[in-house]
């Protein structure tokens, strides 16, 4: 359980993210919307302590993260693997390099340096690279240089260097902001199997309304620093989402993946 008390974070005298109390379970996925500047990034960045909070607590099974020095936060890093917009992937690697990186959290700073100048991997390694690799349906990119693949098929390889940090939470960051729909979709589905088959808590920020609907066991809307609807996505009425965006929803722009089915793929 993963329980956010009271969270705050100033930058000046604004408060991007203003007393925020959450209590998310184990293996549910989070979509958090909400329009620009609401405090999205600033309260999944302070999860993993990129951001520090100003004031409030963030305890995990009921450790104090906000606590934590050293080697015990970069142990918190490892266990909640972070997902941006940009994939932050090394391009001219291959793709199985990239997702071995994910491995290196794992190993005291001097080794992960000289083992990453060395790219020097154990068979093991390998193994769960290739399988993690196999799960996001990326097998045949392998050894593939990451710069030549789609966005979409990038952001599954962050997905999959994610999960070889084995952590107990991602936390996404518009992971398909920068996405065509089809590859949103895509991306979105694997982050959904990702989420059902290993029981990962997911938090995932997302511009996009009907995709957090379709995705997520549970929506919280932000708007200026707090948290103005916390629920399943049932409960996101219309009503509700004039309220957190100050327009009814038509008047949001289209915005959602694509619906088709992929070619290819079986009939539902
Ligand atoms: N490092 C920073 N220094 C100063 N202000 C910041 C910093 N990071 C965020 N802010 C401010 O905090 C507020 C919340 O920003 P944040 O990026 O968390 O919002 P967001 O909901 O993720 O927005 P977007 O959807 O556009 O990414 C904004 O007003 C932003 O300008």
């Amino acid at each position: 359980m993963l329980q956010l008390e009271d969270l705050t974070r100033r930058f000046g005298g604004r408060a991007a993210v203003d007393g925020v109390t959450l209590a998310i379970p184990d293996g549910q996925m989070v979509g958090i919307i909400g329009r620009s500047g609401a405090g999205k990034s600033t309260l999944l960045r302070m999860v993993n302590r990129l951001t520090e909070p100003t004031s409030g607590r963030i305890l995990h099974d009921g450790t104090d993260v906000t606590a934590l020095r050293r080697k015990a936060l970069r142990d918190w890093r490892t266990r909640c693997a972070m997902i941006f917009q940009g994939f932050n992937l090394i391009g001219r690697l291959d793709v199985l390099t990239n997702v071995l990186v994910g491995r290196l959290n794992h190993r005291p700073g001097f080794l992960a340096a000289l083992n990453s100048l060395l790219l020097n991997f154990s068979p093991a390694e390998r193994a769960m690279a290739l399988d993690a690799l196999d799960r996001l349906d990326l097998s045949e990119q392998a050894l593939q240089r990451a710069e030549t693949l789609s966005g979409g098929q990038q952001q599954r390889v962050a997905i999959a260097r994610a999960l070889l940090q084995e952590p107990r939470l991602i936390l996404a960051d518009e992971p398909i902001a920068s996405l065509d729909p089809r590859n949103a979709r895509v991306v979105m589905e694997a982050l959904r199997d990702v989420n059902r088959r290993e029981g990962l808590t997911v938090l995932v920020n997302l511009h996009h309304l009907d995709t957090a609907r379709r995705y997520c066991d549970r929506i919280v809307a932000m708007a200026a620093g707090r948290v103005v609807f916390d629920g399943p996505p049932t409960a996101l009425t219309a009503a509700e989402v004039h309220a957190i965006y100050g327009v009814p929803e038509e008047a949001l722009e289209a915005e959602t993946p694509d619906a088709r089915p992929l070619p290819g793929a079986l009939p539902a």
